[in-house]
């Protein structure tokens, strides 16, 4: 059975004093929390540390947003495997549609970030999803299988999360159909030779929707953004029912 995995992705959101407010309203509701599910928090690299240090030995994982995909060198800006597990973190994620909408990332450059996170013993999340464009034109199956199967290029598949983000989705309010997301995410497990992959829906899950979104059978969990950074919101879609 796959790990459920609900996830917070703070972006570029909170300081270290934000980010430690959050865990003060939020570390209270997690004692309703069942234990059929992980807690994770991907917070910015500079938040990390102090999270680290509050969080540690706790119920709540720590994740990061990006890492490189080498072990140290002439690379100004970015941060290597072997940083962040230093500082207690369990997950990443790699390949999210804003990296590389932004930031020019591809499928080849995530399947490196993959591939090293892995062999430093974190979990990625690999983010897939199509544009609005992409699925008017009838191409989202295409679209990601390509993704996942370009992702995915000697992947060891036990150590590893796929959140599958339909852009359109993404900050919009418009969130996916909790039907469609599971036929999407349903479609993806059909490439993976584990079936046991935590596969988790992102965009525009909310309090309101999420235990709708939690109750289709192919999703496992869900990656959170603009509603992750309220404790009290996140509290309750975590503790989904
Ligand atoms: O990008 C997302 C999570 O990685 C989703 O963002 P929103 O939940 O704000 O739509």
């Amino acid at each position: 059975m796959p790990k459920i995995i609900i996830a917070g992705n703070w972006k570029m959101h909170k300081t270290q004093a934000e980010a430690l407010e959050f865990l003060q309203g939020f570390k209270s509701h997690l004692d309703e929390t069942p234990d059929d599910r992980e807690v994770v928090l991907c917070a910015p690299f500079t938040a990390l540390p102090v999270l680290s240090k509050t969080l540690h030995g706790g119920r709540i994982r720590l994740g990061a947003q990006n890492v490189h995909w080498e072990r140290s060198g002439a690379y100004t800006g970015e941060i290597s495997a072997a940083m962040l597990t230093e500082l207690g973190v369990h997950y990443v994620v790699i390949g999210h549609s804003e990296r590389r909408q932004y930031f020019g990332e591809t499928d080849e450059t995530a399947n490196l970030r993959v591939i090293s996170a892995q062999k430093q013993g974190l979990i990625p999340i690999l983010c897939v999803g199509e544009s609005k464009a992409q699925r008017d034109a009838g191409e989202t199956e295409t679209v990601i299988i390509n993704q996942i199967k370009r992702g995915l290029v000697d992947v060891d598949q036990s150590n590893l999360v796929i959140a599958y983000e339909p852009i359109w989705a993404i900050g919009t309010g418009d969130t996916c159909e909790a039907t469609e997301a599971n036929r999407v995410i349903g479609l993806i497990r059909e490439q993976l030779s584990n079936k046991d992959v935590t596969i988790q829906y992102g965009g525009s899950v909310k309090p309101d929707n999420i235990d709708e979104i939690m109750a289709q059978p192919e999703i496992d969990g869900a990656l959170v953004g603009g509603a992750s950074l309220d404790a009290a919101g996140f509290a309750r879609i975590v503790n989904y029912r």
